[in-house]
């Protein structure tokens, strides 16, 4: 069954009297990497959470084509800073499995599989908490990966990351996405949102400032603030 277009209409989120994000109208199709950028405190996470249906919207609407339980099973979010269980990586890997009642035995399976696709095959009996940065967002990918999600949110998976690790997560996210899964993700690093996005969503004081192809926006986007932006100049 078709998720896309989801379609967000007037759609508000806002907390303790502060309008975070909105009111945004938004329809995203259902290919491509979308890539959501903009200053510190522009509502990037917020926006992305509002999507995935973890913030709670205070006014307008948000529709996927099919319904809404299916749409919720179908997706995953990656936290910039991921939570890890105090047991072994391929525990905590294994677990999402777990949750939907696959046999420990091949979750354990599939998930020295993922392990190993994400470059974690050598720490699979460490305990995840040990990890290092770019480990444990590694971890996470696999995590949300391993059910085979439709679509992943991502809020800046490379944050504090150096520059191999980062390489090396955008490798595992340019291969989710040619296998299928739509990634909407935000990023403050311009070289990743350039090699990564096919379309940008320009994100300031909680609108949505501008939504265009990337080639587009690289090339000079449509506005001041946008053009500020890709200067690196401050833009408020
Ligand atoms: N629960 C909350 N209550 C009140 N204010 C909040 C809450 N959550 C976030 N904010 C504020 O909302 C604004 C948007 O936050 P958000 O984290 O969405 O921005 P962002 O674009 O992701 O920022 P950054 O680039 O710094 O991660 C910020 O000013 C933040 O302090």
């Amino acid at each position: 069954m078709q998720m896309f277009p989801l379609e967000a209409k007037q759609a508000v989120v806002r907390r303790q009297g502060k309008v975070l994000v909105g009111p945004i109208d938004l329809t995203l199709q259902g290919q491509g990497v979308t890539i959501v950028i903009g200053p510190n405190g522009a509502g990037k996470t917020t926006l992305l959470k509002m999507l995935h249906g973890i913030a709670r919207m205070n006014a307008g609407s948000l529709t996927w084509a099919c319904p809404k339980d299916e749409a919720q099973k179908r997706q995953g979010f990656v936290f910039q800073a991921p939570v890890m269980m105090r047991r072994t990586v391929i525990e905590n890997i294994a677990y999402p499995l777990r949750l939907i009642g696959v046999t420990m035995a091949e979750a354990r399976q599939r998930a020295q599989d993922w392990a190993e696709r994400v470059g974690l095959g050598h720490t699979v009996k460490q305990q995840a908490t040990m990890l290092s940065g770019g480990e444990r967002q590694k971890l996470a990918l696999a995590r949300a990966l391993i059910r085979n999600p439709d679509v992943l949110f991502l809020d800046e998976p490379c944050a504090s990351l150096d520059g191999r690790a980062t390489r090396e997560i955008e490798e595992i996210l340019t291969t989710a996405a040619a296998d299928g899964t739509r990634l909407i993700m935000s990023t403050h690093n311009m070289g990743q949102a350039q090699r990564l996005a096919d379309e940008v969503i320009f994100v300031l004081h909680g609108r949505i400032h501008e939504f265009t192809p990337a080639s587009q926006f690289f090339a000079g986007a449509e506005t001041k603030q946008g053009r500020a932006f890709l200067r690196g100049d401050i833009v408020e």
